[in-house]
């Protein structure tokens, strides 16, 4: 939490037009804490939002009147916000001004953005130049800072004015060093982790993944590593504007997704909304938002909000901040998306591939829809299916979860895990559990919605939404025992696959057999599960290897600034 006493040496320009961010420290200039002094400072605030996979409802999910099964997986993002620890500089010196460092901390030092927010006038938008750009970072930066300002602005002591609202966002920004500092962290399954097993001869595995250390250094810059299609830029946008809304004392997080507050779920509607803002201008597009949501919420049936309600804000990406009425846009009762909880039933697990090839998911979406624009008959006969089947899914899924206290569904589960789907249905006399047919007809969903019509939209539009090389290990994959169905998540193509398998050991190591001996493609499975959970506010020591990954990191860039 920010701290609350008032700086009498703060004075503020008259033209308080906007809060504005420049430049900050030159590059080069030494830090003055060494990794031995490393200790994060008591007001650090630290918040984490999960990955997604889109199981169902690729290209659906843009339009409101679909759904898409989103889940949520276990691995993260951790960002980590406190007040700089250097006492202050000359750069810092300024009361009218604050800086602010996002760092990319499991990157290499060039990873790291400086701004200084200043309330004098309104220069042009600037980056550490030296350093490039990182859109993401900057426009959510950008727009948190307006939001917090429109929200200390109508607070009960502000009561509309402006300057000296901004004076206390300023003071709150500015701590006791003159600035603050986020560490952005993301678990080792967000970026392909190949190099890294190469290097350690260790085999493209479950368990070579957990020998590598937390939140492991990645050798280049981010735009140089191959991303998994988690959703690095949602859950980066999500868990940095969550984070520095914390620290302004804006908002009030959950610890834990079960059972928020009233003031803890209007918390996760302010961030979803800004998020969705500030992801959406450093996308250039208002996508279906399902990535953002899930940071936030976690696993759901997602309909999207209307693109109406961001359209008007999307002119201006960047300064000044205080550009338009955000609160008011932001307001929850202007946004109408849905979040139905949704949930993987007890003992099936998710398992998920990144395949070393990689899809344009922009140009994807851009050809698909093109088809679809072209060939509306058609495309219209297929998204009705896909629809139904995404329907017939949940059905199934919600269907599964609710036997789960019956008896016989443990023991189903496990037997399950020995048979081949197909045959699974002779188990249901001995067991006599309505499991059974749950999980046929589970499986049957799973391959008429996942697979074959994705095959059918592929050979229509000629975009390889499920290409051939994708269904042949699938195929071979579902003819494991134990092995619920799969496909390819979101727009498809080679960035990913997904499985649900049963969940025993002997399953999942069948399946990492098979994936390693597959020579067509290079598949790397990734550690990470379904996560029912989403944005929360975490206790930075309770996050293994977090504290250690932020003070290597002040390491690197030491090293790199000598
Ligand atoms: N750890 C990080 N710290 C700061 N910015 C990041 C980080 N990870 C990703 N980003 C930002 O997100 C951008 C990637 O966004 P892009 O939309 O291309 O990928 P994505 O669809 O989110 O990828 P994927 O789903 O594969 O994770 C990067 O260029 C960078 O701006
Ligand atoms: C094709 C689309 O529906 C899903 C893209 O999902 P992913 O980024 O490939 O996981 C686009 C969107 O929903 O914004």
């Amino acid at each position: 939490m920010a701290p609350t006493s008032t700086d009498p040496a703060l004075s503020v320009a008259n033209d308080l037009q906007s809060l504005s961010l420049s430049p900050a420290a030159p590059k080069g200039e030494v830090p003055s804490a060494t990794p031995s002094d490393f200790l994060l400072p008591d007001d650090a605030v630290c918040v984490s939002a999960p990955g997604k996979v889109l199981m169902a409802g690729g290209y659906l999910v843009l339009e409101r009147q679909h759904e898409g099964l989103v889940l949520a997986t276990s691995s993260r993002f951790y960002c980590v916000a406190a007040g700089t620890r250097s006492a202050a500089s000359s750069s810092t010196a300024d009361p009218k001004s604050a800086t602010i460092t996002i760092s990319a901390s499991q990157f290499p030092a060039e990873c790291s953005w400086s701004y200084r927010v200043n309330l004098v006038t309104y220069p042009a938008p600037q980056t550490n130049p030296g350093n490039g750009k990182n859109k993401f970072v900057e426009i959510a930066l950008a727009k948190t800072l307006q939001l917090a300002l429109e929200t200390i602005s109508e607070g009960e002591e502000y009561k509309g004015d402006n300057e000296k609202a901004g004076v206390e966002l300023l003071r709150r920004m500015r701590g006791s060093g003159g600035g603050m500092e986020a560490f952005v962290m993301a678990d080792n399954d967000f970026y392909s982790q190949r190099e890294q097993l190469t290097d350690r001869n260790l085999p493209r595995r479950i368990s070579s993944l957990t020998q590598l250390p937390p939140f492991n250094p990645l050798p280049r810059p981010i735009h140089q590593i191959n991303k998994t299609g988690l959703g690095s830029s949602a859950a980066l946008t999500t868990s940095l504007t969550a984070a520095l809304l914390s620290y302004f004392g804006i908002i009030t997080l959950p610890s834990s997704s079960s059972s928020p507050t009233p003031e803890e779920t209007t918390s996760l509607d302010t961030v979803h909304a800004l998020a969705q803002l500030a992801h959406c201008l450093a996308q250039g597009k208002v996508g279906s938002g399902f990535d953002v949501s899930s940071a936030v919420y976690g696993s759901h049936a997602y309909r999207r909000f209307s693109p109406a309600i961001l359209t008007p804000l999307m002119s201006s990406p960047h300064l000044p901040i205080r550009a338009a009425n955000l609160k008011d846009s932001l307001a929850r009762d202007k946004w109408d998306q849905t979040t139905a909880p949704l949930r993987l039933p007890k003992g099936l697990r998710l398992v998920l591939a990144d395949v070393d090839a990689g899809t344009d998911t922009p140009s994807f979406v851009n050809k698909v829809l093109w088809w679809k624009v072209e060939q509306a008959e058609e495309a219209g006969r297929m998204w009705a299916s896909l629809a139904e089947a995404n329907g017939l899914l949940r059905q199934h899924l919600e269907g599964l979860c609710s036997m789960e206290e019956d008896e016989g569904y443990t023991r189903f589960m496990e037997e399950s895990a020995e048979k081949h789907m197909e045959d699974v249905s002779y188990i249901a006399a001995e067991v006599g559990v309505y499991s059974t047919l749950f999980v046929s007809s589970l499986t049957i969903s799973l391959h008429i919605c996942l697979r074959q019509l994705f095959r059918l939209v592929t050979a229509a539009s000629k975009v390889p939404v499920e290409p051939a090389e994708q269904s042949r290990v699938l195929n071979a994959s579902m003819k494991i025992p134990g092995v619920v169905g799969g496909g390819v998540p979101g727009a498809g193509g080679f960035d990913a696959l997904f499985l649900l398998v049963v969940d025993t050991p002997t399953v999942l190591e069948a399946v990492q057999d098979l994936w390693e001996g597959w020579t067509e493609m290079s598949l790397c499975p990734l550690l990470a599960r379904q996560s029912d959970g989403g944005l929360v506010k975490v206790d930075v020591g309770e996050v293994a290897g977090l504290k250690e990954g932020i003070a290597g990191w002040e390491k690197r860039k030491l090293a790199a600034t000598l």
